[in-house]
């Protein structure tokens, strides 16, 4: 288990980091997220020991980890750390970045393990090319082959997929996330994308004002957001006073709307008049002027700007938010 234990950290007279505290149990997936410049780098470069923390503790199975003033060349052997600048070696071969690290004693396990990764990130046909030879992406899905090449206990991931196309990104994920979940690996992923997040992590921790604001399962933190921050770290969400959606209710308390929870109708809701539409693929996101200011919401089929529709959110979703908001 990797323990954290009240951290804080600072560059120079910059403080990033507060009184962070956290675990990871093995095997679970944690995703880090909160707004660019919240510490999330730092938080993972502070647990693989290239920063020494200001205050507090860092263990993992309960011995310490050891930070820059302890260690010459930093990192554990059972952690590995995936950064945003990739760390390859440009001129040699896909395979034999991948492999560097595995024993040449052992030959047929070396090419049995190169040939696994190599199919796991999609590129057993660029084994053989330079690296320098490679794009953006293709160098980040390298990396992330020659972290997980000595089957690590813990594997920490900054920006995983950051230069990933769309197109490959999305069975990358599959098959890490997969991969780590059938190995027992830990890992600590920080993301801005909650697509990294909501159909892989076990928990998300959410970062805000130097502090740990949230440390909750993966669909609670979504279901119920602690607050505006949190719900928009999950695409466009909305706070709106009760009272415009559920008009008996006698409360004055705001509630959380994600864009996807509205209805769209013709009559009956709250009216709001289309202002602007955004093409989303599959749906339109729409961004509308009710008498309660600026809302986003989705619609299936497209709205003629200016038109007035009537927004309506499930009793049970209003419930449930009213239930959660303290
Ligand atoms: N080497 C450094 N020296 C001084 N300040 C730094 C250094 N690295 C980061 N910072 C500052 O520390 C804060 C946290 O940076 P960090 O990179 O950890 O954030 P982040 O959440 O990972 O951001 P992003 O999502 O944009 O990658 C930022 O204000 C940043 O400017």
């Amino acid at each position: 288990m990797l323990q954290v234990n009240n951290l804080s950290f600072a560059y120079e007279a910059v403080k990033v980091l507060k009184g962070i505290s956290f675990e990871i149990a093995q095997g679970e997936h944690v995703a880090v997220m909160g707004e660019s410049g919240c510490g999330k780098s730092t938080l993972l470069k502070l647990i693989y020991g290239l920063l020494t923390p200001g205050e507090g503790e860092i263990s993992w199975r309960n011995e310490q980890v050891k930070g820059p003033l302890y260690k010459l060349v930093p990192g554990e052997s059972y952690m590995k750390y995936l950064s945003q600048e990739f760390d390859l070696m440009p001129f040699t071969t896909v395979a034999e970045n991948i492999s560097e690290h595995l024993s040449v004693f052992y030959p047929e396990q070396l090419k049995q393990r190169t040939e696994e990764l190599l199919e796991m990130i999609e590129m057993t046909s660029e084994a053989q090319v330079k690296v320098k030879n490679l794009s953006g992406g293709q160098q980040q899905r390298v990396a992330l082959a020659r972290v997980l090449a000595q089957k690590p206990d813990i594997l920490l991931l900054d920006e995983p997929f950051s230069h990933i196309d769309n197109f490959r990104k999305n069975s990358l994920r599959r098959n890490l996330f997969k991969y780590l979940k059938e190995e027992n690996i830990s890992c600590l992923t920080a993301t801005h994308d909650h697509l990294d997040v909501l159909p892989f992590a076990d928990r998300i921790l959410v970062l805000k004002d130097k502090e740990l604001l949230v440390d909750g399962e993966t669909n609670k933190v979504f279901e119920s957001p602690k607050n505006f921050y949190v719900a928009s770290l999950f695409g466009e969400a909305n706070v709106l006073p009760i009272t415009v959606l559920k008009s008996y209710a006698d409360t004055k308390r705001n509630i959380i709307v994600y864009a996807h929870e509205f209805k769209v109708a013709n009559s009956s809701g709250l009216a709001t008049r289309v202002k602007k539409l955004y093409p989303m693929g599959g749906y339109f996101l729409v961004e509308g002027e009710s008498e309660d200011g600026k809302i986003y919401f989705h619609s299936e089929k497209p709205l003629k700007i200016n038109a007035k529709v009537y927004l309506n959110v499930a009793i049970e979703t209003i419930n449930k938010r009213l239930r959660e908001i303290n």
